[in-house]
């Protein structure tokens, strides 16, 4: 069913592509020769399943040499015919619809068996074939219903109902019970049950009494998903509100930044940052580092850039205390100590987090006794002003130019990169957008739409790879290499260094 696609970039971006080895099975933009599938690693897309453009495709290009590497593409930069995902509106002839059937019933077996390509493509089949089949007025109602979901899980998840449910599924509580307990009225209880129940976020015993799911374990007050939902229904649902006469005020444009952004103006701090504004709040601030590595779950870490590699070939022996990693804005940490665990040539080098104050006092803490992180320097530093941490060999900015409009973001590329050597790196790690960023004919999948649509909120945006050259040519950087990942994320990792 593969087709191969000659990939439309120009060849200056071409030329600049990693080519995978077998131990780092990169994906690169280049003409696919042999199109096949491959198998993913499991877990790293559970859940995951309303992403709507699933599975992946190997392609094994050949060299000048006439010889083949692995290297593995992200489908969103495949034509239609390879990936059939993302027209859900589109009618479906019956011959198109018998053909989602089958791809379900293939491979039905094998994904509940625990095989994740055979799960993103069920799952990816299954949302097709339901999409087709919804009337268009359904496809709009059904938004609604959504809507309506996440309405009633902010409602549990603010009277407590979430953390008094008994945690074990096969348990549950009668409405009147739950209605007991938070001091309610049994009506609204059941109501808002019946829409989470209805909606299999929660689910009922044959008694009628209200459980758990998988999904509402992850809901629950402790849980950092919980954390996530917060977040998003702020930088989602609240600012949606808004956007209107945001737009009205501010007129028709990408909001600059890093002041008069939407969710500064909803909390009525528009002359300030939205990390400004989370900063003066501890508990906040302290919750959006929880919902951050929820994020960082969400998409891989490891496996993307091939950085044991890298610093095996570098000398390190003899570096006179020379910084081997600075993970700029790393938060509490958690991406660092994955790579840490992970690359056992990195635990030798020096490593930096750099991030606000807040969050490296509360890193540092929290690193305390654990031996993957010892020796890691927590420094308080404003990347928007300079990167005080010179001539280190790669500068890490994970989730971070995305979180910043092109000034803003320029602005804070030019500032690393006048802290580097020239032998030293920067590496961008975040979604790669397809180019024309889903304007070119080819939807981009709800996912990554999704991503960027709700960075709207802070002043940020994702990027193409063309967009990303752009920012970093204005900062003083080009980009040396790309590297993609294979599971059938949009993520990946772009190498730039000085330029000239
Ligand atoms: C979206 S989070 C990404 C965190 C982490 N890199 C990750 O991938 O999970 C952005 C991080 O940048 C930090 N940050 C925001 N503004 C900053 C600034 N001006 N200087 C340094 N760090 C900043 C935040 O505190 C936060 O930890």
């Amino acid at each position: 069913m593969a087709t191969t696609q000659t990939e439309t970039r120009p060849a200056s971006v071409l030329s600049r592509e990693k080519v995978a080895t077998e131990k780092d099975p990169v994906h690169i933009s280049l003409c696919g020769v042999e199109v096949r599938s491959v198998s993913s690693d499991k877990g790293a897309l559970r859940n995951d399943s309303w992403r709507g453009n699933e599975g992946h495709i190997a392609i094994t290009p050949l060299r000048k040499d006439g010889t083949t590497t692995n290297i593995v593409k992200s489908p969103s930069t495949f034509s239609r015919s390879t990936n059939p995902s993302n027209d859900s509106s589109s009618p479906r002839s019956h011959s198109e619809l018998m053909n989602l059937a089958q791809e379900i019933s293939a491979h039905l077996t094998e994904a509940t068996s625990g095989s994740e390509p055979a799960r993103l493509k069920v799952a990816t089949a299954a949302l097709q074939l339901a999409a087709a089949l919804r009337p268009p007025s359904d496809a709009i109602m059904s938004l609604f219903a959504n809507m309506s979901v996440v309405s009633a899980i902010r409602v549990f998840h603010h009277w407590g109902v979430l953390d008094l449910l008994p945690p074990d599924p096969t348990r549950g509580t009668a409405c009147h019970e739950i209605a007991r307990l938070i001091n309610a009225e049994e009506g609204i209880v059941s109501r808002i049950a019946g829409m989470l129940t209805s909606s299999r976020v929660l689910s009922l015993t044959p008694a009628g009494e209200v459980c758990h799911t998988a999904t509402s374990l992850l809901l629950r007050s402790s849980e950092p998903m919980a954390a996530m939902f917060d977040l998003m229904y702020n930088n989602v649902v609240r600012v949606s509100d808004i956007l209107p006469a945001y737009f009205d005020r501010y007129g028709k444009a990408e909001p600059v930044g890093p002041g008069r952004v939407p969710a500064t103006v909803l909390s009525g701090e528009a002359e300030m940052g939205y990390f400004e504004s989370v900063a003066r709040d501890e508990e906040r601030m302290s919750r959006f580092t929880r919902a951050m590595a929820v994020a960082s779950g969400r998409v891989p870490v490891l496996g993307i850039y091939p950085l044991e590699n890298m610093l095996l070939k570098e000398d390190m022996e003899g570096d006179g205390g020379r910084v081997t990693w600075v993970d700029v804005g790393g938060g509490g940490g958690h991406v660092l100590r994955r790579f840490r665990k992970d690359c056992a040539a990195l635990r030798k080098g020096r490593c930096v987090v750099v991030d606000l104050r807040g969050v490296v006092d509360q890193g540092r803490i929290e690193a305390e006794g654990d031996e993957v992180m010892r020796g890691v320097e927590w420094l308080e530093g404003d990347f928007m002003r300079e990167m005080t941490v010179e001539g280190a060999r790669f500068y890490y900015l994970r989730h971070i130019v995305r979180d910043y409009s092109d000034p803003v973001a320029t602005l804070v590329l030019r500032n690393v990169a006048q802290a580097m050597n020239r032998d030293s790196r920067i590496l961008v790690s975040e979604q790669i957008n397809p180019d024309g960023g889903g304007t070119t004919g080819r939807p981009m999948p709800l996912y990554s739409a999704f991503k960027d649509y709700s960075m709207l909120a802070i002043g940020g945006k994702e990027r193409s790879l063309a967009q990303f050259e752009r920012i970093g040519k204005e900062a003083g950087l080009r980009v040396e290499a790309v590297y993609r990942d294979s599971k059938g994320t949009e993520h990946g990792v772009i190498e730039f260094v000085l330029e000239g």
